[in-house]
């Protein structure tokens, strides 16, 4: 599904994100796992378009996107939810969701907002679009509810159903479960199990280990903005380099081996 090869990036004197080779396989669950600072968001804005990176390629469906700007990444068939919720609250759940399509395939938020001619006639197609996108995210019923009366739960699924819009092959979540319950987290948990069996392939950046551990089919570690470590769940949390990368980062709480045995919602970093 999606290959980078050496990829990096450096912030003046920082590198940020070294020379990462890794593959992630279509239809699974992929989990960017790493302690505080390790580069994991920002090897997602590289991956998503949000940066250029300084070294390396990112391959996705056999085409070199690493190029490429961020509508041309979703056109090609990537979209991603944000760490921190960017739905509009005082528009209906389906007006964000349509935003969402429209936003990422063609014009800009100003269009979408300011209604031209062109926004006019892609209107039905945004409305079917956003209204599949509702039905898989299991929040169609809402459709007319302002998105600000959504639950915490139901609002990430509205920013979820942002980026499905677009109708993408691979779904990169942001900290899915960031500010969840764990009833929510759960909750949220079956609903990625469910796009995945439904043919989407999905990375996510998370700190919820507990999550990490039953949700992701394949880990890929970070530290340092290096991959220290990669392979399923078991492999991960006993391998020798990760449990060091976060027994190093104690400092911040991030203690790999009480997150595998933690419950939904520990935050080990928090
Ligand atoms: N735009 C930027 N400009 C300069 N430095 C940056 C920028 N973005 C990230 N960094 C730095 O790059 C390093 C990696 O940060 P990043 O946010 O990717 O880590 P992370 O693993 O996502 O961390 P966290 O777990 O705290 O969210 C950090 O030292 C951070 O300060």
């Amino acid at each position: 599904m999606l290959r980078v090869e050496g990829l990096g990036i450096r912030f003046g004197g920082l590198h940020a994100v070294k020379d990462v080779t890794a593959t992630i396989p279509a239809g699974q669950i992929t989990a960017i796992i790493g302690p505080n600072g390790a580069g994991k968001s920002t090897f997602f804005n590289l991956i998503s378009g949000f940066y250029q990176p300084t070294t390396g390629r990112i391959i996705f469906q056999g085409q070199d996107i690493t190029r490429l700007k961020t509508h041309e990444v979703v056109a090609s068939g990537m979209a991603r939810t944000f760490q921190t919720t960017t739905i509009y609250k005082e528009l209906s759940v389906l007006e964000n969701a349509m935003i969402g399509h429209r936003v990422r395939t063609r014009a800009g938020l100003l269009d979408a907002l300011l209604r031209t001619g062109r926004e006019r006639r892609d209107e039905q197609e945004s409305r079917d679009a956003a209204m599949t996108a509702l039905t898989r995210v299991g929040i169609a019923a809402h459709a007319a509810r302002p998105a600000g009366a959504m639950t915490q739960e139901g609002q990430k699924r509205v920013g979820i159903a942002m980026a499905l819009a677009s109708n993408p092959k691979l779904l990169l979540l942001d900290e899915p479960a960031a500010g969840m319950n764990p009833e929510e987290t759960v909750s949220l948990m079956a609903l990625i199990r469910e796009l995945v069996a439904g043919g989407l392939t999905v990375i996510l950046v998370e700190h919820k280990m507990s999550l990490v551990m039953s949700l992701a089919d394949h880990i890929l570690v970070l530290h340092h903005g290096q991959k220290i470590s990669e392979g399923v769940p078991a492999q991960v949390s006993r391998d020798p380099a990760v449990i060091e990368a976060y027994l190093g980062s104690h400092a911040h709480g991030g203690q790999m081996g009480q997150a595998t045995a933690a419950s939904a919602g520990e935050t080990p970093h928090a």
